[in-house]
């Protein structure tokens, strides 16, 4: 029998949802999946046909700034409110109503996690268990906490720490959602200045403001089994069915074709559903630390000897100019939209091997980059394919360790998630590595032919077998693949 007050909290919000006018198909019905890992989440209690609305949400009963800011009197944490990052002011909103006994959010409030998985919230020693994942990276713990000091301090909002900014900050990255703003609307004629205010953000042709929309948020997601979509186009909000669904399903939402990596870091969770979405990052830094820093170690003992700084700059360079250039390159399981390694690190990589006479001409413009087939020669995959092992080597276990340790019946749940992260990037590491292996383009133009590169002689073999020439000044007028 439940102990805990779930059902209760979870009553006593289904009647405020009613009070709120939150209208709901009696079709469906909220359930508890804590079992199962995921809280609570939503289920057809009868079958639902296609585009049927699933629930229906007054605009009013969205917690947002616009909704909020009706209570809060003009003055500095008004203005304060108005001119900080849409996600702190929501942070302050809702850890201000938290603390108001009487808060009109009060029932909602209540079932939203006390704890969450988020990477914000992993130890140190959790965190390693990621092992190269660039998604650590990508937490920003340190940087929320210095916009919690800068915005959310100075308000003074009573019982407040940076745990319970964390935690707001983190449900709001896991449940809100943008939701276009009705410029035209009664609601928003109260928001002086709202038209400019920041916290209302222009995504192209309309603006959106953020909002926790209470039941909206209580739908999970699994990847493309997404059921139902939030519709914005009329005066209420509604949830909708995309497809029929059967009695006894769960409903989805759709939270994106996130990489794992990304589901974990932003909802705390991992499916297998979302495997195919993984992603591998390879840093520019790390490539031209590899072509620069001694001889490349090739397939079948060849070396590919490095380029000065100098020229790796200048080819660096060539590649911004071009537009090729990124920060890093993302890998993906190769399917029908494309292939696993994108064409601009083809580039990079291309321009880092040309033969002095097509550099000039592309330097020059006489020439511009080939198609991605002539840009997937031999020479460009067999190096890719040794700088991605050089990538897959930061990992500290291999595919096969990680399937074992996988096996392991007492593994934490949080390690268990960090596993299928690292397990997922090393697949698409292995399956980037094999498409490179795969290029068969010519080396025509690579730094193999009659290029005059003024680069030292350098020891090793040819790509094609061929013995390196003895004459020096042959030697360098080869360029600098040996
Ligand atoms: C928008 S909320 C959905 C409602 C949530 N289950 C609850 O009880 O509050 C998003 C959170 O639900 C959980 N979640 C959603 N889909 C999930 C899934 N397929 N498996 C596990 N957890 C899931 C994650 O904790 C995620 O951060």
């Amino acid at each position: 029998m439940e102990t805990d007050g779930f059902q209760a909290t979870t009553d006593a919000f289904i009647s405020w949802l009613s009070d709120a006018g939150v209208r709901i198909n009696p079709k469906i019905r909220i359930e508890d999946f804590r079992s199962d890992g995921r809280g609570r989440g939503v289920v057809a209690a009868a079958d639902l046909a296609e585009d049927e609305v699933i629930f229906s949400i007054p605009r009013t009963s969205a917690l947002n700034i616009n909704n909020s800011l009706a209570g809060i009197d003009a003055g500095s944490s008004r203005d304060a409110l108005l001119n900080m990052p849409s996600w702190l002011a929501l942070t302050a909103l809702i850890i201000s109503e938290s603390q108001q006994s009487n808060s009109k959010w009060a029932a909602y409030l209540a079932v939203l996690p006390r704890q969450l998985d988020t990477l914000t919230f992993w130890s140190e020693l959790e965190l390693t268990e990621l092992q190269a994942s660039t998604v650590v990276k990508k937490i920003g713990k340190a940087g929320a906490e210095a916009m919690f000091s800068q915005h959310l301090l100075p308000l003074g909002l009573g019982e407040s720490s940076t745990d319970l900014f964390h935690r707001v900050a983190s449900i709001i990255m896991a449940y809100a959602f943008d939701i276009p703003y009705e410029a035209d609307s009664e609601q928003q004629t109260g928001t002086a200045g709202a038209e400019d205010d920041e916290l209302v953000s222009d995504n192209g042709d309309e603006k959106t403001i953020l909002s926790m929309i209470p039941l909206a948020d209580m739908l999970n997601a699994d990847a493309d089994r997404n059921n139902a979509r939030l519709c914005c186009d009329n005066e209420d909000l509604e949830m909708r069915t995309i497809k029929p669904i059967s009695k006894g399903e769960e409903i989805f939402n759709d939270y994106g074709q996130l990489p794992r990596s990304d589901l974990l870091r932003r909802y705390g969770y991992v499916t297998d559903n979302y495997a195919p979405y993984d992603v591998a990052e390879i840093s520019t830094s790390s490539i031209m630390s590899a072509l620069t820093s001694g001889p490349l170690k090739l397939g079948e003992g060849q070396l590919l000897q490095p380029l000065s700084e100098m020229e790796a700059k200048r080819r660096l360079t060539l590649a911004e100019r071009e537009d090729v250039h990124d920060d890093s390159y993302d890998l993906i399981h190769p399917n029908t939209e494309g292939p696993a390694i994108p064409d601009e690190l083809l580039a990079l990589i291309y321009l880092q091997l040309l033969d002095e006479e097509s550099l000039r001409a592309i330097e020059t413009s006489q020439s511009s980059l080939p198609s991605r087939s002539k840009l997937a020669t031999e020479l460009v995959g067999q190096v890719l394919a040794a700088l991605i092992q050089l990538r897959e080597k930061e990992y500290a276990t291999s595919i096969e360790e990680d399937e074992n340790l996988l096996q392991t019946e007492s593994v934490p749940y949080r390690t268990k998630m960090a596993m299928q992260v690292r397990l997922g990037e090393k697949r698409v590491l292995r399956a980037a590595i094999q498409e490179a292996s795969s290029f068969t383009g010519s080396n025509k133009r690579m730094r193999t032919g009659q290029g005059s590169e003024p680069q030292p002689p350098a020891q090793g073999s040819l790509p094609n077998g061929k013995r390196q020439a003895e004459d020096t000044l042959k030697a360098k007028k080869k360029g600098r693949y040996r």
